[in-house]
């Protein structure tokens, strides 16, 4: 059995490399083939949905069925949400988590060398503009770059929040959290403070530091590191159903990313740039 859906393209491959274009479950997929990864990201929403080091197992958990309608948002990977993360502050009738996982991107710049493989995406929705930057290898790092032409200053939000396979949810562990519940204490660094998921969780995080998530079934530790401004988002269903994942599936990741988010929403300036990163890999 394969460990990600998309595995399939790689194991007939015939593709050219480093990069080809395949048709799949009404989306058009970029795969990426390099001696340093293996990687596939969807037009629709610039989602990463599937990335491996040379030798290891999948970073990344995606939904083998996606929806029939090509405008709802793939479950996995790494979704990009923009230019709101959860749901819209004045309505509940805009989509969950922004425009972006819906919408088609523009691919800016696809290249590789020895080291590296890069992808830039761009989504232009009238006045509002964002980009992601991706540069793959043994490790994954994605940048959003988000401004917009308003006359005014907007409320805004976005997150990157992937779907991290684990051999299994139950033998998880993550640290990091103690900075956050010590935050502002004396002797804080001394709290052997660790975070083991039990049901559902959705939080966003605020500390300066990277998170570790140690995953038992399969002997592995990411380190997911972010930009210092920005939250830490953690997500998982529980037992709760959910849309595109199917009974077990859920054991099989967790949710932890980078936020640019204050409930309520950021004040975005009319040209001003904000940025939002989120860098991970084995250690
Ligand atoms: O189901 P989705 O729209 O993909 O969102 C998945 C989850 O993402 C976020 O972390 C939100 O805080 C949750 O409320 C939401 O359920």
């Amino acid at each position: 059995m394969l460990e990600h859906p998309l595995q399939r393209f790689f194991h007939s491959m015939r593709a050219k490399r480093p990069f080809d274009w395949v048709r799949f479950q009404r989306r058009d997929l970029l795969l990426i083939d390099h001696p340093l990864c293996q990687a596939v990201f969807s037009r629709q929403g610039a989602q990463l949905l599937h990335f491996q080091p040379q030798g290891e197992r999948p970073l990344l958990w995606c939904a083998g069925e996606w929806p029939a309608l090509s405008s709802a948002p793939v479950r996995g990977g790494i979704p990009v949400c923009w230019p709101w993360f959860g749901s819209h502050p004045n309505g509940s009738e805009w989509p969950q988590q922004g425009w972006a996982r819906q919408r088609e991107w523009r691919l800016l710049d696809a290249y590789a060398d020895e080291s590296k493989v890069v992808v830039s995406w761009q989504l232009d929705l009238e006045d509002w503009h964002v980009r992601l930057d991706a540069r793959l290898g043994q490790r994954l790092e994605l940048e959003l770059c988000s401004y917009h032409e308003e006359d005014d200053d907007c409320l805004f939000s976005f997150a990157l929040q992937p779907y991290w396979r684990v051999g299994a949810l139950s033998r998880v562990v993550v640290h990091g959290m103690e900075l956050e519940s010590a935050r502002g204490q004396r002797g804080a660094s001394r709290i052997p403070g660790t975070w083991i998921p039990r049901g559902a969780v959705k939080q966003v995080l605020y500390h300066p530091g990277s998170l570790v998530l140690e995953d038992g079934g399969w002997n592995r530790r990411l380190r997911i590191d972010k930009n210092v401004s920005a939250g830490s988002v953690i997500w998982h269903p529980g037992s709760r159903p959910v849309e595109q994942v199917e009974p077990g599936e859920a054991e099989r990741f967790l949710c932890i990313g980078a936020a640019g988010y204050r409930p309520g929403g950021l004040i975005l300036a009319p040209g001003e740039r904000m940025r939002l990163s989120l860098a991970a890999g084995l250690q």
